[in-house]
């Protein structure tokens, strides 16, 4: 039976995916996301081993309030795709159970790993951290040809998914490289929805216990205003965009 490092869990999650989610928050990152709220999910240590069986024993006891609400399992991070056996066999037995199943990635990952574990995912959230390869390398330290090379993997494969983009004032708000995003995510068919997530500084203590450099330090985040101007951005491309709340 495969073991995983884990960050902790959550029984009543709502914001990543729908309805009433139980969400593991596995440990470790490849990326380094200036805006990241979970930074102490990135170090592969210093999380707590736990058995796919044991996890899918606690996911069981809320699977009353899951069903009736529409929810399931969804497994975050950190980037759940670094622990792909781990993975693999509690979405599996989740599956089994009849539990709806999620996947919060950013996509960094390659095709072959990621084909391992997609039998067993019902719906992905693919986060799309910049659309331009050097913004998206300023921003989070790695390429952004992966996660675009995984859409592609999806639309293949016809599976659902969900597209999510953090908006930063000053980052990732410029109008062209918006445009740009949702002309490219106009042409997607398997495209379900686009959650457009205002960047919120709810995490920014962390970075400070961790002893790490916060580089947003003095960003805002963005207005109510400002969310909705880039909202209709989207809609005005045919792309079904909603603002997310806060997680
Ligand atoms: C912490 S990540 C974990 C999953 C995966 N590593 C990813 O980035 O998609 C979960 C979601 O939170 C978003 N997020 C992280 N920090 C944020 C912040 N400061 N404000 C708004 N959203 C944030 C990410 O962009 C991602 O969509
Ligand atoms: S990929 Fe996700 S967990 Fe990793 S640094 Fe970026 S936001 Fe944080």
């Amino acid at each position: 039976m495969s073991t995983g490092l884990i960050h902790s869990v959550e029984s009543m999650g709502v914001h990543d995916g729908p309805g009433i989610r139980y969400v593991v928050f596995t440990q470790g990152c490849p990326l380094r996301c200036q805006y990241c709220h979970n930074p102490d999910t990135w170090m592969r240590k210093a999380g707590k081993r736990v058995e796919a069986g044991e996890l899918l024993l606690r996911v069981l006891k809320c699977k009353p309030y899951m069903d009736s609400s529409g929810g399931g399992v969804t497994i975050s991070g950190g980037e759940p795709t670094l622990q792909p056996g781990f993975v693999r066999e509690l979405l599996k037995a989740c599956k089994e159970q009849g539990i709806h199943t999620a996947l919060d990635t950013s996509g960094y990952v390659t095709p072959e790993v990621f084909s391992s574990i997609l039998p067993y995912i019902d719906l992905v959230l693919l986060d799309i951290k910049h659309i331009k390869e050097e913004k998206h390398r300023d921003l989070t330290g790695v390429s952004n040809e992966r996660t675009l090379e995984l859409i592609s993997l999806l639309e293949k494969e016809k599976q659902p998914y969900w597209i999510r983009h953090v908006i930063v004032p000053g980052i990732t708000d410029n109008r062209d490289d918006l445009n740009q995003l949702a002309s490219y995510l106009s042409n997607l068919n398997g495209l379900e929805r686009v959650e457009l997530l205002p960047y919120h500084r709810l995490g920014v203590y962390k970075w400070q216990e961790l002893g790490y450099e916060y580089r947003l330090e003095g960003i805002e985040p963005p207005s109510r205003g400002q969310m909705q101007e880039i909202k209709g951005l989207f809609i005005k491309k045919g792309v079904s965009a909603s603002i997310a709340v806060h997680g």
